[in-house]
């Protein structure tokens, strides 16, 4: 199915999220949050941001919420996605029109406004994300992202960063500095040809080990993998390559682990996987219901509800 905006063209080799997904075998416990999800506009109602490095297709609240209950989970987080820059309307809207099931991580500017922020809090945002991917975002000063950083501190907030993992040395400092919990987004994109006890995933565990404010979602096998098979055509089996990654970080650090979709799942080049089966993926990286029950539902209520949890 080929997905249309009204107002923008998509980036060449754009490709639209799986139409069909299968129905998972594997069954979420009763409560999980899908912890890393995005909507993209629609276009015509919430236009892109000018300054984006993609132009995808449209991706509704709706359509993320008929996935939602497709695959069995009760709650999202929506993410912010870079097309939209710091306009947060998009995200926000779909937080409002979810119920209460759905809670969100902003973009914003050192520019933004208190009552801003506090009608986002009201909203249902708890996060700010903070992009180092070069080909995502332009380049902001550390110190307007720390200013950041301790404003949303005060709101009870939490800072999501995303980078590569040999950008991790550099960042180290700043990292460590930030006064919240801190997200790390697809366990710090690892290069899985790389052994998993080497010393750049080594580097990322010693950050994990050394700073019990950080967590790590264990997301985005379909990023990751080098050497799939991909999650299609019944795969039960698929992106092998990262389950000793995901694994490692979920049974070191069990109480400090997310998983997500990835849904719409962004800038994807190669193929796009079937939803239905990345659930099955699952109970490759967390093996006992003890450990799947913390990733799908302890934690993420801790971080995102906690007035439930
Ligand atoms: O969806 C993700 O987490 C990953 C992305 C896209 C992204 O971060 C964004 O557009 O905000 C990527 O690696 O291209």
């Amino acid at each position: 199915m080929e997905l249309q905006n009204t107002q923008f063209t998509k980036t060449p080799g754009w490709l639209d999220w799986y139409a069909a997904p299968s129905k998972p075998r594997f069954k979420v416990p009763a409560g999980s949050v899908d912890a890393h999800c995005h909507v993209f506009g629609p276009g015509a109602e919430f236009p892109f941001a000018p300054e984006r490095k993609y132009t995808p297709c449209d991706a509704s609240k709706q359509q993320l919420y008929a996935l939602r209950d497709h695959l069995g989970f009760a709650r999202n987080v929506v993410v912010q996605a870079t097309c939209h820059g710091a306009d947060n309307r998009a995200m926000v809207d779909a937080l409002t029109h979810s119920g209460g099931r759905a809670r969100g991580v902003a973009t914003v500017k050192r520019s933004v406004g208190d009552a801003e922020l506090q009608s986002m809090h009201d909203a249902g945002v708890r996060g700010v994300r903070f992009n180092f991917v070069k080909r995502l975002v332009d380049f902001t000063p550390k110190e307007e992202l720390i200013e950041i950083a301790g404003r949303i501190a005060k709101l009870g907030w939490h800072v999501v960063i995303y980078f590569e993992a040999v950008d991790l040395p550099e960042l180290w400092d700043f990292f460590t500095a930030l006064p919240t919990t801190v997200v790390v987004d697809h366990m710090g994109r690892p290069d899985v040809g790389k052994p998993v006890d080497g010393p750049e995933f080594e580097l990322f565990v010693k950050f994990m080990r050394q700073h019990p404010n950080v967590w790590s979602k264990v997301s985005c096998p379909e990023r990751l993998s080098v050497k799939g098979p991909p999650a299609l055509n019944g795969e039960q089996n698929a992106y092998r390559d990262v389950i000793p990654f995901a694994r490692r970080i979920v049974e070191t650090f069990p109480d400090r682990v997310l998983w997500g979709t990835d849904w719409p799942h962004p800038n994807l080049k190669d193929h796009m996987p079937d939803d239905g089966l990345l659930v099955d993926f699952i109970p490759h990286i967390a093996v006992t219901p003890e450990l799947q029950h913390k990733l799908l539902v302890d934690n993420p209520m801790r971080l995102y509800w906690p007035e439930h949890s």
